[in-house]
């Protein structure tokens, strides 16, 4: 942790930041909820889930208790509407970069685009770090980024009249480039071409149809080769210049790109907030997971302890136990077990009574 704050703007308060909205970040809002305690969320991702959602949010899991099979997608949106009753504060698409604790108490939580929060305590569910998109790397290309380039785009984002190539052969390359072509026709781009080193992607089954489908009715053009060299003209990005299978250059023009790389995970500032650490890994204690920092809570992929395994229902256990955890530790004393079946205290926090 750095050292003690002294804060410039008034902070909003709260009652915990969690640190990640991946489905034990989510689920860390839940158990904080029933315990009576009120949570920002914050995710470097524009978006919550997590790894569920940006790494297999169309594939199958069958091992969430009570749920034969769904995808990151729904596992995610299960778990949003599961907190709903809660009504944590969403700050997604920005990185916590400092924790630091504060003389008159709790901790003094920043982001990297300047949001501050004053928390009675901190939970991280960082999993394997704050995911950031894989940048493409060309001389010049950089100067264009949040006008002409793109790593992320908004749903409502006009193309309309313009030509966006999506480079990438993954499934957010896919999604994103079927999203595209099916946006509402006012805000549909006017030629969508998806760029990839060859011929072949990799998504789920029912999205390679859907692409396959709008490449056939000449909605989606499919580009291959390698991308070398930006052309501009007058300040504005006009072309890639690609190399195709054949080893020719060849110029794709285009008014925007947008990348989809994929993500790579970076442990980032996690490392400096003087937290005990082993292998890149939070030390926690196992009955309570907090960890070195007292007020400080960690759990799911982004923790170590005897027989961890990095499975979502170990971090369901261990959000629960956590919350547990930071509610003692908050009050003072130990607090009863009540089950929400028959709780009518927890039922009127869930909104399930009058
Ligand atoms: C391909 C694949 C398939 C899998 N299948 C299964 C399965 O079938 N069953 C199963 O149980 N598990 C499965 N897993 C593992 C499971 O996805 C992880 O255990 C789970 O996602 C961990 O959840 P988490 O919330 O701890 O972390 P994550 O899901 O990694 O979420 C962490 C979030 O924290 C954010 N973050 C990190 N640092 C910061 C910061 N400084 N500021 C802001 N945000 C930050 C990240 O952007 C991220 O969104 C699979 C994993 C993969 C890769």
């Amino acid at each position: 942790m750095t050292a003690p704050a002294t804060a410039s703007a008034l902070p909003a308060q709260t009652d915990a930041v969690v640190i990640g909205a991946g489905p034990v970040g989510l689920f860390q809002v839940f158990q904080l909820g029933l315990q009576g305690l009120s949570a920002h969320v914050i995710d470097a991702l524009p978006q919550p889930g997590g790894q569920c959602a940006e790494l297999y949010g169309d594939k199958p899991i069958y091992d969430i208790p009570a749920i034969a099979a769904c995808t990151g997608h729904d596992l995610t949106e299960r778990l949003c509407a599961q907190i709903a009753p809660f009504a944590p504060a969403w700050h997604l698409g920005q990185q916590v970069d400092t924790v630091a604790a504060l003389d008159q108490g709790g901790f003094l939580v920043v982001t990297a685009r300047g949001t501050r929060l004053h928390a009675r305590c901190v939970f991280i569910a960082s999993g394997v770090g704050a995911f950031m998109p894989r940048q493409l790397k060309l001389p010049g290309l950089e100067a264009f980024e949040g006008r002409q380039l793109h790593y992320h785009l908004d749903d409502n984002t006009s193309l309309a009249g313009r030509h966006i190539v999506i480079y990438g052969g993954g499934e957010s390359a896919v999604r994103q480039a079927i999203a595209c072509a099916l946006a509402p026709e006012a805000i549909r781009a006017a030629r969508i071409t998806l760029l990839h080193r060859r011929d072949v992607f990799d998504a789920a089954p029912k999205q390679l149809d859907e692409l396959q489908a709008l490449r056939a009715a000449g909605r989606i053009q499919v580009a291959i080769g390698m991308p070398g060299r930006v052309v501009q003209q007058q300040g504005r990005l006009t072309a890639l210049e690609l190399t195709n299978p054949e080893g020719q250059a060849v110029e794709l023009p285009l008014d925007m790109l947008l990348v989809r790389l994929g993500l790579v995970p970076r442990l980032g500032p996690i490392a400096d907030w003087g937290l005990q650490l082993e292998r890149k890994q939070l030390v926690v204690d196992g009955a309570t997971f907090a960890t070195s920092t007292p007020g400080i809570y960690a759990v799911g992929d982004a923790i170590t302890y005897p027989g961890k395994r990095k499975l979502i229902v170990s971090g369901f256990h261990e959000a629960t136990l956590a919350a547990f955890g930071a509610a003692e530790w908050l009050a003072g004393t130990r607090l009863p077990l009540e089950y929400t079946t028959s709780s009518e205290r927890l039922q009127t926090l869930l909104g399930r009574r009058g």
